[in-house]
């Protein structure tokens, strides 16, 4: 039986209008508007289609954005002015600085300047602190959406084998982290794991965020299980045509989809989750900035 396609884009778009309907609230009752601020510093494409996305993405839910763009050579002074300035401002509710960043940054560094209130990233030391120890967090919007399709499509996760795969800091480490605190049995493999296939095989749930095309083939799955890809990988198509490119994931979709109870695609499965988590992750800011209780259904 070939699994059930979990269908990341359908579920954002839901999410979306669930995160526009809790802005109409706060605009209605309270005169206030969400906002998001995205600095993007240089000039990458993929980064800039992203931010696109983001801009295009939060005026849609009805919320404010906030784009700055600075050059690539910009001094790291700078850009720490521009953070001191945004959270200063009251109009901001949510900030995150696009990375990768050019190397005379160091991404820590400015993180690290983002008030913790307004890292809609999570990845401000505060944040990963009060996950880890099981406080209102702002989780990391990726791991976050990951979190919300695996309830959606499992119910409660309790009790669960849950293998991550890959332990960064921005996916990998707060995964792990969220499914703990769902009560699941985590473990996190990553590229030193001794017999990587045989600990994967006995996960009821793979997260597969390693970034290396197609590395989970169906034959690591255990029969039924779910199976998350957070892997974005450009490799070339030459069946396409000369030059042409196309996006897989970290797993083998066709021979992971035999085995496997249900699947995310790539695209459509985690990518647009991490967006629309984003936007629920600056109402949520929003909400504690002004001391209003949080909406329901749109955090973990
Ligand atoms: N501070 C920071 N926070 C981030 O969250 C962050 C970042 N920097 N840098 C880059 C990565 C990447 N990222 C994606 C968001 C949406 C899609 C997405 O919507 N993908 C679609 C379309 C993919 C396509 O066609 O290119 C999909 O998978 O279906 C992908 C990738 C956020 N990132």
């Amino acid at each position: 039986m070939p699994a059930e396609i979990i269908d990341g884009k359908a579920f954002a778009a839901d999410l979306r209008g669930k995160v526009a309907g809790h802005v109409a609230r706060l605009k209605a009752d309270h005169g206030i508007t969400p906002g998001l601020a995205v600095v993007l510093v240089g000039e990458d494409p993929a980064s800039q289609v992203y931010v696109r996305n983001k801009g295009r993405q939060t005026v849609e839910a009805g919320m404010a954005s906030f784009e700055h763009k600075l050059p690539a050579d910009v001094p790291a002074d700078e850009l720490y002015a521009l953070i001191e300035r945004l959270n200063a401002d009251p109009k901001v509710h949510g900030i995150l600085c696009q990375f990768p960043v050019p190397d005379h940054l160091s991404e820590s560094e400015i993180v690290a300047r983002i008030d913790p209130a307004k890292d809609v990233d999570g990845l401000h030391i505060l944040n990963i602190g009060r996950l880890a120890s099981g406080q209102d967090a702002m989780a990391p919007c990726t791991p976050l959406g990951c979190l919300m399709l695996l309830r959606d499509h499992l119910g409660p996760l309790s009790g669960m084998n849950a293998v991550v795969i890959g332990r960064s800091n921005l996916v990998g480490k707060p995964m792990a982290q969220l499914l703990l605190g769902d009560s699941c049995t985590v473990t996190i493999a990553h590229s030193r794991t001794r017999d990587i296939e045989e600990v994967v095989r006995r996960a009821d749930i793979v997260v597969a965020a390693v970034g290396r095309p197609e590395m989970v083939t169906g034959d690591w799955i255990k029969p039924g299980a779910t199976v998350i890809d957070v892997g974005i990988n450009r490799i070339d198509a030459p069946e396409r045509g000369a030059g042409k490119t196309r996006l897989v994931g970290d797993c083998q979709f066709e021979s992971c989809a035999q085995v496997a109870g249900a699947i995310t695609p790539v695209p459509g499965g985690v990518g647009p989750m991490t967006i629309a988590c984003l936007l629920a992750n600056t109402v949520t800011a929003c909400c504690r900035a002004h001391g209003l209780l949080e909406p329901e259904g749109i955090t973990a």
